[in-house]
C-alpha cells in the first residue's frame, strides 16, 4: 500500500472522459494515456513495476506474464470494463492483489444495441442501407417481392446467460413480441421468470434446436470457450440467426463463418470477435452478417458512468474497505 505521503500512482492504458481524467488527477498521481495509443505488452510491464493502480481497458492483456513481473506496490487492477476475460485472475489472486471491474452500468446501453442486432438481421437493416447509399440513382422505388426479412415478432429468442445484459435484452425483446427462452449457468428466480414469460432450458443444445435467434450474453471464461461449438451450431435452424455482444471467444467463429456462407444458418449480429481486433473475412463480407467494431456499450453516458465506478473502486480500495466491485475468480 502507498504510504500516506505521496499520492498513489494510478496507471490508466487509454484515453478516458475528460471529466473522469480531471477527477483522477485530483485524487490520485494519475499517468493518464493523452494520446489514447495502446500500450504494448513491454509498456504495461514497465508500468507495473511502479503502479500502485493499474486502470487497464478489456483490450489490455494483462495475462501471467505480466502480472508475474509486477513490483509488490501493485495491489489493484481497476477494469474499465464489466469483461475480465482480458486478466488472469488465478494469477492476480495468487499475488494478492484486488481486481474491480465495472459491472451495470453498461447493461441497458449494451441490451439496446443487443436488439438493435436481433432487428438488424432479420430486418436486413444495414443492406439495405447500404444499397441505397451506393445506388440511389437507380432505385426504382417499393417493390412487393425486393429486399424482403423475416418477421421478428413471435419469434423464439433463446438468450444464453440470462444476467445483467441477458434479463435486459429479454425485457426488450418481449416488448417487440418475442417468446423468451433461456439457458443460465442456475435458474433466474420465478419472479424474473414471471416477468419475462421466459422458459428454462437446462440443456443448452435442446434449447439450440427450437430457437429462431440466439443471443449470446455470458462471459467468456474457460467455461464458455467455444459454447457454441460447431457441434452445437449445426443444432440451430437453417432460419435461425446468431447475436452475440458478450465476447467472440465464446462462439467458434470460423465454423459460424462457414455455416452462414452455406446456408446452413441465415445470419448473424456480431459486436464482438474471436481474435479482435481481426474480423474473419468471410464474416465481414457476408451480407447476411452485421459486424459492429465493438461497440455495444459506446455511450458517453456510459463511458463517464464507467469511469465513476473505476474511481470508486480505487478510493474504496485506497482508504481500506472493501471496493463495491471486486471481482473473484469463483464468479467466473
Ligand atoms: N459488447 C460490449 O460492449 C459489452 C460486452 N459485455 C460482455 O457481456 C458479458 C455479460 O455481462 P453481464 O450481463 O453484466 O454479466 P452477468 O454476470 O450479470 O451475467 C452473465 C450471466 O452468464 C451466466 N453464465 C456464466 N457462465 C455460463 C455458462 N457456462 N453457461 C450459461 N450461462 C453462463 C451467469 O450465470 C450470468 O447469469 C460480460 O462478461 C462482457 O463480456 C459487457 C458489457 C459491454
Ligand atoms: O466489452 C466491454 C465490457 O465492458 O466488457
Amino acid at each position: 500500500m502507498p504510504n500516506s505521503a505521496r499520492k498513489p500512482i494510478v496507471i490508466v492504458t487509454r484515453k478516458l472522459p475528460d471529466v473522469v481524467e480531471t477527477r483522477m488527477r485530483e485524487l490520485f498521481d494519475a499517468r493518464l494515456n493523452v494520446d489514447d495509443q495502446p500500450m504494448s505488452q513491454g509498456q504495461i510491464t514497465e508500468a507495473l513495476k511502479i503502479a500502485d493502480v493499474l486502470v487497464p481497458t478489456v483490450t489490455d492483456r494483462i495475462d501471467r506474464a505480466v502480472i508475474s513481473q509486477a513490483g509488490p506496490q501493485l495491489r489493484l487492477i481497476a477494469n474499465f470494463g464489466t469483461g475480465v476475460d482480458n486478466i488472469d485472475l488465478d494469477t492476480a489472486r495468487n499475488r494478492g492483489i484486488t481486481v474491480t471491474n465495472t459491472p451495470g452500468v453498461l447493461t441497458e446501453d449494451t441490451a439496446d444495441m443487443t436488439m438493435a442486432l436481433i432487428l438488424a438481421v432479420p430486418r436486413r437493416l444495414a443492406e439495405g442501407a447500404a444499397y441505397l447509399k451506393e445506388h440511389h440513382a437507380g432505385w426504382t422505388g417499393w417493390s412487393p417481392t425486393w429486399m424482403l426479412g423475416h418477421r421478428i415478432f413471435g419469434k423464439r429468442l433463446g438468450i444464453i446467460g440470462m444476467g445483467r445484459i441477458g434479463q435486459a435484452v429479454a425485457r426488450r425483446a418481449k416488448a417487440f413480441g418475442l417468446q423468451i427462452h433461456y439457458h443460465n449457468r442456475r435458474r433466474v428466480s420465478q419472479d424474473v421468470e414471471r416477468e419475462l414469460e421466459a422458459t428454462y432450458w437446462e440443456s443448452l443444445d435442446q434449447m439450440l434446436t427450437r430457437v429462431d435467434i440466439v443471443s449470446v450474453n455470458c462471459p467468456h471464461t474457460p467455461g464458455t470457450y467455444h459454447l457454441l461449438s460447431a457441434r452445437r451450431l449445426r443444432l440451430l435452424k437453417p432460419s435461425a440467426y446468431v447475436v452475440n455482444t458478450s465476447r467472440g471467444e465464446v462462439i467458434d467463429e470460423n465454423e459460424l463463418a462457414r455455416l452462414i456462407e452455406a446456408g446452413a444458418i441465415a445470419g448473424a449480429g456480431l459486436d464482438v470477435f474471436e481474435n479482435e481486433p481481426a474480423v474473419n473475412p468471410k464474416i465481414l463480407n457476408s451480407d447476411r452478417v452485421v459486424a459492429l467494431p465493438h461497440m455495444s456499450s459506446a455511450t458517453v453516458e456510459g463511458r463517464i458512468d464507467m469511469g465513476e465506478k473505476v474511481i470508486i473502486n480505487i478510493k474504496t480500495f485506497l482508504d481500506g474497505h472493501a471496493p463495491p466491485d471486486r471481482v473473484h475468480p469463483a464468479m467466473f
